[in-house]
């Protein structure tokens, strides 16, 4: 994969940020970025100091957004502390604007057909699998019964070709979502549109797509900073740990990394961070 730069030093990516915090912005998936893997995911919440540490950032830079492939309105729960917190849901599908939940035009046509979907994926899947039915997008979860995974992907595979769908393959679980785009890039590519800098963190294959358009856009642009925060994990992590500028083991170290940013702003306590 083609780099933009020479490698980065984490304390030079700080202070380019602090320099031009008015024009930087951090974003931020959900699932194993800063919230822990479960076997059941609505039983899921942020990892202690996540939500404070967006909350402080909020205050000290441009934007700060989640990008997450769960609903917006899912989002809007678990960071309803952080009004400043941009929530973009189902990758970028959905949005959250004054408290309520936007659906683009262009998905929502697609809403009865992956209704459908859902109950076609109870009937025919084993009980085993675990079918999030997220309205516009189908996951398919088969963390309880890993030996499902290929007639998993069989299905959705042929779901996919029939119906006109996307796949999306992740944390032991295959989504099924309709051909519109949008995606984690197209949400950051927008959002950093303005910026100077911007962090991406991520643990999935779906980050890829950020870290792409950050690579980009740093092509295109001499002075632009992405900074790409891998959190490793031994399922899909290895593919974005290699193309990442830092990372962190779990997604319990994510607010500890955090700190070290947070703490280069004049007026709070310095922390150096190794790297
Ligand atoms: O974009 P994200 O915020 O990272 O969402 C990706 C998927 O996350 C959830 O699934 C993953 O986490 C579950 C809870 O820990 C875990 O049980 C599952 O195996 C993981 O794949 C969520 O349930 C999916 O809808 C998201 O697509």
């Amino acid at each position: 994969m083609a780099t933009s730069r020479a490698p980065l030093r984490f304390a030079d990516a700080v202070s380019a940020t602090v320099s031009e915090s008015a024009k930087s912005g951090f974003f931020f998936d959900f699932d194993g970025t800063i919230a822990p893997i479960l076997r059941d995911p609505a039983a899921v919440f942020p990892v202690p100091g996540a939500v404070e540490r967006l909350r402080v950032l909020a205050g000290l830079v441009s934007r700060v957004a989640i990008v997450s492939a769960r609903p917006a309105a899912f989002l809007s729960d678990r960071f309803a502390a952080v009004p400043q917190v941009r929530l973009y849901g189902l990758y970028g599908m959905q949005t959250v604007v004054d408290g309520q939940v936007r659906t683009d035009a262009e998905a929502r046509p697609w809403a009865p057909l992956m209704r459908d979907l859902a109950a076609d994926a109870l009937r025919d899947l084993p009980g085993e699998v675990l079918v999030e039915d997220k309205a516009l997008l189908v996951a398919l979860h088969y963390r309880t019964a890993p030996a499902l995974r290929g007639a998993v992907e069989r299905w959705a595979s042929t779901k996919a070709a029939e119906l006109g769908l996307r796949e999306q393959y992740g944390r032991m679980v295959v989504e099924l979502r309709p051909p519109v785009e949008h995606d984690k890039g197209t949400v950051v590519e927008r959002e950093a549109e303005t910026l100077t800098r911007a962090w991406y963190f991520g643990d999935d294959l779906s980050d890829g797509r950020a870290f792409d358009v950050l690579r980009d856009r740093e092509l295109r642009d001499p002075a632009f900073l992405g900074v790409r925060v891998a959190v490793a994990n031994g399922e899909t992590g290895d593919e974005l740990a290699r193309r990442a500028d830092f990372t962190v083991s779990a997604p319990e170290d994510t607010p500890d990394l955090l700190d070290h940013v947070i703490g280069a702003f004049p007026g709070r306590s310095a922390r150096s961070y190794p790297g």
